[in-house]
């Protein structure tokens, strides 16, 4: 898809296209649609950003929590979006064995007790391994870096799914 074909889409079709490219937030794409037309992949993903970043921090962390758990509930119920069933199959998150799933399920619960909002990272490129790692050394982060770390992984999954959708190279994003 080029950019002129964004740039051409009404309201619905482009909230159909880009409204999960922030997990489960379709007001966000909802509200960069009136800052049509974009130059390119760059512009749409800074509108995107721009809107995030501009929240207040409740709005900023209402965006984590629209996340699903990394090898959660979701995952075992089969309730994921199209998207993230993808990042979190890519990361080998569907094959693990009983003990790795219940570390994961004991570090999330942690982590959400600690930040009040769920672990976030952008599972595309990573692997059950780097997942494990990065949450037990993130748990002991101070909230205020925490947070901008998380928005910054709903940033680098913002991305490529803006990449997918408009078949740009993620390599090069
Ligand atoms: N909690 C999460 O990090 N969730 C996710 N990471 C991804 O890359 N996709 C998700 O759904």
């Amino acid at each position: 898809m080029d950019i002129e074909k964004v740039n051409s889409m009404d309201f619905g079709e482009f909230v159909d296209v880009f409204g999960n490219v922030i997990e489960r937030c379709p007001l966000i794409a909802a509200a960069v649609w009136s800052q049509r037309p974009f130059s390119d992949l760059e512009d749409l993903k800074k509108h995107f950003f721009a809107f995030i970043d501009a929240l207040p921090q409740s709005g900023q962390e209402g965006i984590l929590r629209c996340h699903p758990d990394l090898a959660g509930s979701e995952l075992r119920r089969g309730t994921l979006t199209a998207e993230s069933q993808r990042e979190q199959s890519g990361a080998g998150l569907t094959t693990l064995d009983a003990d790795e799933r219940l570390r994961l399920a004991e570090l999330n619960a942690q982590y959400r007790a600690r930040f009040d909002f769920p672990f976030v990272l952008a599972a595309r490129f990573s692997d059950r391994a780097a997942v494990s790692r990065e949450l037990a050394r993130r748990l002991l982060c101070r909230s205020a870096q925490e947070l901008r770390t998380a928005l910054g992984e709903v940033k680098k999954i913002g991305s490529l799914r803006l990449a997918d959708l408009l078949r740009a190279d993620p390599a090069k994003l």
